[in-house]
């Protein structure tokens, strides 16, 4: 990654506009640095018998009242002008950086008031705030350094938070939080460092505006005061004689200008190299609705779900992509959830590993795990059981990990929070893991960062992540897809190895059901946001008795299958989350529908011990169609 970004930057550089910026920048710098050393003297000097002279060439820009030579005074300002304009950017930045962090760690209603504060300050015309905080600051170069640097701290406060927020949905860090790892620590481990870069940039480009506004400033008579000069008050001194000479103004003007080019220019072409958009887009509004609970009582099940719904705002109202989910897992259970790609599998794990973001809403009449209420526990209380008894697989490798810390490092993390380890125990435990699950070089592959492993080594990594603690239950969301077809079954061996040396319960999320067939004992078939059959497949005489079932069978293919049929597909599409039809949602695509599918949703309902499924027409569901996997493992 970091080679690609190096020969992205010197490709970046050796364009006309990435070399023009950064010959400016080192221009201007170089400029800042020698000038007053250089030209001081000469900047200076008073000479009465060349007082208000104008361009000449012994005087390039003129010279001023007293008659010292402008152009020097101008070189020599540089440094005070790039200094002045780095600090008040520094202090926009740090405040903006704050500012923009504050709602990830802060409870929710106080974040949705440094949102809106942000927000509002982002709406404010920066010229006129720069003029309010001057005021409120006062006369000179502390207060416009500060008036400058809290003007700029909105527009990098807004960039922040939805860099952060875009940021938070990433794998790595719904990972790291059901570790249990606090808000704080998420931030500055995960989410800081990766979207470091992107605040550099926009730095950059503030410190150009810094140096226009305070220029503008200083020209206004607010800003530097003399004795000391910047480019601005340059200016101001030069517009007085601007027909006698007008080189005097114009050559501080054109150093502001090629300062602020050089810096602005600068950060646009590193924000090319690392693809930043500089305009960020509007957050996301906040959560309209809290979710509901009822607690739970501890039995011999694992978890237990009732009537789970997960819903989102839209603007005719809400969205529920889950509807009314139950169920249960005992220890040690392996649970296969399939259905099509909208059905609401990915949620219904999230909701239960209680990752569901605002604006998003959960309720559910019972969501305990361990007898532990999900939806009510406090969240610190629930990071410390998440983070040792729950551990989540994602569907993409790439995005499990965070890419800019090494994986015996996040794995450690784990440890060093939930059972006190030091950094080297939990480092120690970290590779003990990684060799569990059969990661080679163990040791050696510990210390290195997430791109140098392979997708499936990845993949197997995150599940010793999980076993950094003592998981009761492993959610596996499309562990597999990523990966080739012998990858796919290494992970799936190492679920079903893991779940027997540990007798952990795993639910595993896919879109294909032979492999769940395969790994697991019971399936939810999920259709539309709901469980349509709950199947025991470890008991052969269970068939399935859903024709939404039967048909998802019917696509799958295996060795078996005739090549020379064409491949079975369900007709039609399962209905949007927010355009539900009344009845059964599968009955448009069902060949079984009758006009009470179309008027009644089926309750899901127990046709023999174990096996639930919601159809008015269970009992006539047609055979599976040749090609088809039997559910009890082998082939038809
Ligand atoms: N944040 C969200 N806001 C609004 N709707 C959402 C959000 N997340 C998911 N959905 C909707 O919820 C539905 C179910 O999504 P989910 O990701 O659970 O499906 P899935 O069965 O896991 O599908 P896939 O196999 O493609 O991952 C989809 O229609 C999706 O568009």
């Amino acid at each position: 990654m970091a080679k690609r970004r190096g020969a992205r930057s010197s490709a970046a550089l050796r364009t006309p506009l990435g070399a023009s910026s950064a010959a400016l920048v080192l221009l201007v710098l170089t400029v800042a640095v020698l000038g007053p050393v250089l030209w001081r003297d000469a900047a200076s000097a008073i000479d009465t018998d060349a007082i208000g002279q104008s361009a000449s060439a012994g005087h390039l820009a003129g010279t001023d009242e007293l008659g010292r030579d402008i152009l020097s005074r101008v070189l020599v300002a540089t440094r005070l002008s790039v200094l002045l304009a780095l600090i008040a950017a520094a202090i926009g930045t740090v405040t903006g950086l704050v500012l923009g962090m504050l709602p990830t760690v802060l409870p929710r209603p106080l974040a949705r008031a440094v949102i809106s504060a942000v927000d509002i300050a982002v709406a404010f015309p920066s010229l006129l705030l720069v003029l309010s905080f001057a005021v409120i600051f006062g006369v000179g170069t502390s207060g416009a350094t500060l008036a400058i640097g809290f003007a700029l701290a909105p527009q990098f406060a807004r960039l922040t938070h939805t860099l952060a927020a875009s940021v938070a949905g990433r794998d790595f860090v719904l990972a790291a939080r059901v570790s249990g790892l606090s808000r704080i620590r998420l931030l500055v481990r995960h989410i800081l460092p990766n979207i470091g870069e992107p605040l550099v940039v926009n730095a950059t480009i503030g410190a150009g505006s810094a140096l226009l506004a305070f220029s503008g400033l200083s020209f206004l008579g607010i800003g530097v005061q003399t004795p000391d000069y910047d480019w601005g008050l340059l200016l101001r001194e030069g517009l007085n004689g601007i027909y006698l000479n007008p080189a005097a103004a114009l050559a501080p003007g054109a150093a502001v200008i090629i300062a602020g080019l050089a810096f602005t220019l600068f950060g646009e072409t590193a924000a090319g190299v690392i693809g930043l958009r500089t305009r960020p887009p509007r957050p996301l509004p906040r959560p309209v609705r809290k979710p509901e609970a009822k607690p739970g009582t501890a039995e011999d099940t694992l978890l237990v779900v009732e009537n789970l719904e997960v819903a989102f705002p839209r603007k005719s109202g809400w969205t529920v992509p889950v509807r009314g989910v139950s169920f249960t897992v005992r220890p040690g259970e392996a649970i296969g959830v399939v259905g099509e790609s909208g059905s609401g599998k990915t949620l219904t794990g999230l909701a239960v590993s209680r990752l569901i973001e605002a604006p998003g809403s959960v309720t559910a009449d019972r969501l305990d795990f361990t007898g532990t209420p999900v939806l009510t526990t406090p969240e610190r209380e629930l990071r410390t059981l998440l983070g040792t008894s729950l551990a989540m697989v994602f569907q993409d490798p790439m995005t499990s990990f965070n890419p800019v810390r090494r994986i015996g490092r996040q794995l450690a993390e784990v440890s060093e929070q939930h059972q006190g380890l030091s950094r080297g125990k939990a480092f120690s435990r970290a590779v003990d893991r990684l060799r569990a699950v059969r990661i080679p070089a163990a040791e050696a592959r510990a210390r290195q960062y997430p791109h140098e492993f392979s997708g499936g080594m990845r993949q197997r990594a995150m599940i010793g992540m999980g076993l950094m603690g003592d998981p009761k239950l492993i959610i596996a969301d499309e562990p597999t897809t990523a990966l080739d077809v012998t990858v796919q079954r290494q992970l799936l061996r190492l679920l079903a190895r893991t779940r027997a040396e540990r007798e952990t319960a795993i639910i595993l999320i896919s879109h294909d059901i032979a492999v769940v067939s395969q790994t697991c004992e019971r399936i939810l078939v999920m259709y539309a946001g709901r469980i349509v059959e709950d199947l025991p497949i470890a008991r052969t005489e269970n068939t399935p008795r859903h024709p939404y079932t039967r048909a998802l069978l019917a696509t799958t293919l295996d060795l078996e299958t005739d090549r020379d049929e064409p491949l079975s597909v369900i007709p039609g599409r399962p209905p949007e989350p927010d355009r539900m039809p009344v009845g059964c949602a599968f009955a448009a695509r069902c060949p079984l529908a009758t006009d009470r599918c179309r008027a009644e949703d089926p309750e899901l309902t127990e046709v023999a011990p174990g096996h639930r499924v919601a159809c008015w027409h269970p009992e006539e569901a047609p055979p599976v169609s040749a090609g088809a996997v039997s559910l009890a493992g082998g082939t038809k």
